[in-house]
């Protein structure tokens, strides 16, 4: 892993898995439910179902206590039976279900029913299979002003990038959002801030200006290489993952992300990089490791869910549990 400083010169490079070890935390008798971390996506739509569930359960894995899901109406059933380990919510609707003169009366009632949890989330995942419907996008833009509203931290994926692309006062200025864009959604970013093409030949300066542009938040660019900047440094996670590139692999990546940075800020003292970067760095390395364990059992039928399966063996290989008694 290299990294890089915002004038571009080198810096110290930094060690990914030395700061997934400082950031885990012990198991300890001591310890309640709910301390090593609660989770919630919001996500899940009549067309996707796989999404939010891969981020819900790759959050558990990564070692959360609890990992809710709020999703629509159609979506919970579907999801509440791939795993009993979530906590499903039904509350989000669509266009199509809903007449307009009954659309202010139903975006006060989901506001109400995520503020009785909201205060309680450690970190909170916007976008996993919400798909685009303007209704939806709109309560999601309200639960977000309301995640700031209480100081949680967001991790931004999917169609909630599509969201904040279009909506950018949502995060401006947050340095608690974390945005995890695909080579698609890095475009649509780069486009609408900094109104260019993405230039791959001066890739670190560009990730830069795209976080100061929007003013701070964390981004991790997704590809070949994980890039992550908050817009004062630039580090690179490029450690071998697996070539296949099914779907859902972003979706493990924002649970296992959510998890990190809770936990990093948890971290005492003053840790000389922000808890969004190191749960980035953190979350990059376990998911490469867990893919290339994945690829390895698997070979071209590796899915998703291999992935999932393989996050305990990976965490243990980068940072056994001690158990102290
Ligand atoms: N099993 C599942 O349920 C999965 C669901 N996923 C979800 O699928 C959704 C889309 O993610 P992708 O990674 O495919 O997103 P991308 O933005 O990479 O691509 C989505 C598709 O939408 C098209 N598109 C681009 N801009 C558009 C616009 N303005 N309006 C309509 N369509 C547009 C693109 O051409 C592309 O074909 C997200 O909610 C994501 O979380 C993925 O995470 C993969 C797995
Ligand atoms: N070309 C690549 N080579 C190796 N690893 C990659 C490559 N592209 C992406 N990855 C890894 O896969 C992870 C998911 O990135 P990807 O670009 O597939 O996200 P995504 O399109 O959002 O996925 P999803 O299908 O879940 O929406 C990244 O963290 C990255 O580590
Ligand atoms: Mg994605």
């Amino acid at each position: 892993m290299q990294s890089l400083l915002s004038d571009g010169s080198p810096s110290m490079e930094v060690d990914a898995v030395s700061i997934l070890k400082s950031i885990t935390p012990s198991l300890e008798p001591s310890k309640h439910k709910g301390q090593a971390g609660k989770i919630a996506v919001v996500g899940g739509c009549r067309e996707y179902t796989g999404a939010p569930y891969f981020s819900a359960i790759s959050a558990l894995k990564t070692g959360a206590d609890l990992s809710h899901v709020f999703c629509t109406k159609d979506a919970a059933p579907v999801i509440k039976g791939y795993s009993p380990e979530l906590i499903v919510h039904p509350i989000l609707e669509e266009s199509y279900s809903v007449r307009d003169e009954d659309k202010k009366s139903i975006l006060a009632k989901v506001i109400e029913e995520v503020d009785k949890w909201m205060e309680r989330f450690d970190c909170v995942i916007i976008g996993p299979g919400l798909g685009r419907d303007p209704f939806l996008l709109d309560c999601v833009s309200n639960i977000m002003k309301h995640a700031r509203q209480f100081n949680v931290p967001m991790v931004i994926d999917g169609d909630g990038l599509f969201l904040v692309t279009n909506s950018l006062d949502l995060i401006s200025g947050y340095p608690l959002a974390v945005l995890t864009p695909n080579v698609n959604e890095y475009k649509r970013l780069v486009q609408k801030v900094l109104q260019c093409e993405v230039n791959d030949q001066d890739g670190t300066q560009q990730l830069l200006s795209l976080a100061k542009g929007i003013g701070g938040a964390t981004i991790l660019r997704k590809g070949g290489s994980d890039f992550i900047s908050n817009g004062e440094t630039v580090h690179e996670v490029s450690s071998f993952g697996s070539p296949r590139r099914c779907g859902g692999q972003g979706d493990i990546l924002s649970g296992s992300v959510a998890v990190f940075v809770s936990w990093a800020r948890q971290l005492a003292g003053e840790p000389s990089m922000s808890a969004t970067v190191m749960g980035c760095i953190a979350g990059s390395i376990l998911l490469r490791k867990a893919a290339s364990h994945a690829f390895e059992s698997n070979r071209r039928s590796m899915l998703t869910t291999d992935i999932i399966q393989h996050l305990g063996t990976s965490l243990e290989e980068l940072c056994p549990v001690l158990v102290s008694r």
